[in-house]
C-alpha cells in the first residue's frame, strides 16, 4: 500500500512562452512507514513534485495515486484518498487567517465535518505536539505571535487532520537553529510514535542525511537518485580513508555525490555538518 507516481511529467503555462516542465517521467513508489528526505538545487522541481503527491497539483501526463486509487479521479475514493496527504507549504504561517489560534487549527477538521467534541481533541493533540499550550494560546490571535510560533500554529493545522502521509516542504525555511531542531525533533517523534510516513523537502543536506531513511535528489525535473543516506556517508568515508586527514569531511561528501554525477549544493554542507552528519547516522544504524 503506497503513493506512487507512474510517468508524471508537469509543465507550467502549457501552450504559452513561458511554458516550463518542472517535472519529467517521474515515476516512484513510498511506501507507508517511510521517512523521505527530498533535496536538489533551487528550481529543480521539489515543490512541483510535493504538489503531486498532494493531489494538488494534477500531473500533464502520468498519474499520481494512493493505494491504486489515482488523486485526481472525481470520485468520493478519490476524494478519501486525498485527505490521507496533508501538505505544510513552505512559509506555512502566510496561510493563517483566523481571529484564534483554535479556529486556525480546527478550520481543516471542521472541513472534514466531524463533531465539535472531536475537533477540540484535536486541536489540543495537536497543540500539544507542536508545544503550544491550550490554556495560554487557543484563544489567543495567531497574528500576535513570533514567526517560529505561528509556523507551528500552521503545522498544527495540518497535523489536526491526523494524514497519514505528512509532506513538508522546507519547514524550517527562515527559523533559527534552535526553532529548527525543534520543529524537526517533533517530526521526528511523531513519525516514531505514530508510524506517519513522512516526505520532506530540505534545502539542507544535513537534516535531511540525520532524520531520513530514503534520499531522492532532483535536478532538473528528474528524480537522479534515490536510496539510503548512509551508502553517501559510506562512500565518502572510503574517500576520506584513502585521502588521509588533511581533506575534510565535506570533501569527501561533495566527492562521493559529484562521482555519481550528482548536483551539489556546496552551501548546504559545511564541514562541521558532514562531519556531524557521518558520525550521526554511523551511531543510528550499524557501524560503517
Ligand atoms: N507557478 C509557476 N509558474 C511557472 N513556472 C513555475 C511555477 N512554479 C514553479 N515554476 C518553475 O518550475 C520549476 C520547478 O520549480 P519548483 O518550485 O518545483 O522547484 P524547487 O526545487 O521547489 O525550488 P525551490 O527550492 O526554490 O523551492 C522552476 O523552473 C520554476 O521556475
Amino acid at each position: 500500500m503506497s503513493l506512487t507516481l507512474k510517468n508524471v511529467t508537469y509543465t507550467y503555462m502549457v501552450g504559452t512562452p513561458y511554458e516550463q516542465t518542472a517535472l519529467k517521467d517521474i515515476s516512484l513508489e513510498i511506501n507507508r512507514g517511510e521517512f523521505v528526505g527530498i533535496i536538489g538545487h533551487t528550481g529543480s522541481g521539489k515543490s512541483t513534485l510535493v504538489q503531486h503527491l498532494s493531489g494538488l497539483l494534477a500531473p500533464t501526463r502520468g498519474e499520481v495515486a494512493l493505494d491504486g486509487v489515482s488523486l485526481h479521479a472525481k470520485t468520493d475514493a478519490a476524494r478519501q484518498a486525498r485527505r490521507k496527504v496533508g501538505l505544510v507549504f513552505q512559509y506555512p504561517e502566510h496561510q493563517l487567517f483566523e481571529e484564534t489560534i483554535y479556529d486556525d487549527i480546527a478550520f481543516g477538521p471542521r472541513n472534514l465535518g466531524l463533531a465539535e467534541e472531536e475537533v477540540e481533541q484535536r486541536v489540543r493533540r495537536a497543540m500539544a505536539f507542536v508545544g503550544l499550550n491550550y490554556e495560554d494560546y487557543a484563544r489567543r490571535s495567531p497574528f500576535r505571535l513570533s514567526g517560529g510560533q505561528m509556523r507551528r500554529v500552521a503545522i498544527a493545522g495540518v497535523i489536526a487532520l491526523q494524514p497519514e502521509f505528512l509532506i513538508l516542504d522546507e519547514p524550517s525555511a527562515g527559523l533559527d537553529p534552535r526553532g529548527r531542531d525543534d520543529i524537526f525533533g517533533r517530526i521526528v517523534e511523531l513519525h516514531r510514535a505514530t508510524g506517519t510516513t513522512v516526505i520532506l523537502v530540505s534545502h539542507n543536506m544535513e537534516d535531511v542525511a540525520r532524520m531520513a531513511s530514503r534520499l531522492l535528489v532532483m535536478d532538473h525535473g528528474r528524480v537522479v537518485l534515490d536510496g539510503p543516506p548512509l551508502a553517501l556517508f559510506r562512500e565518502g568515508r572510503e574517500i576520506l580513508r584513502v585521502a588521509g586527514v588533511d581533506v575534510p569531511p565535506v570533501t569527501a561528501l561533495l566527492l562521493a555525490l559529484r562521482q555519481r554525477g550528482l548536483p551539489v549544493d556546496d552551501t548546504a554542507l559545511t564541514p562541521q555538518a558532514a562531519a556531524q552528519a557521518i558520525a550521526t547516522a554511523c551511531r543510528r544504524r550499524k557501524p560503517c
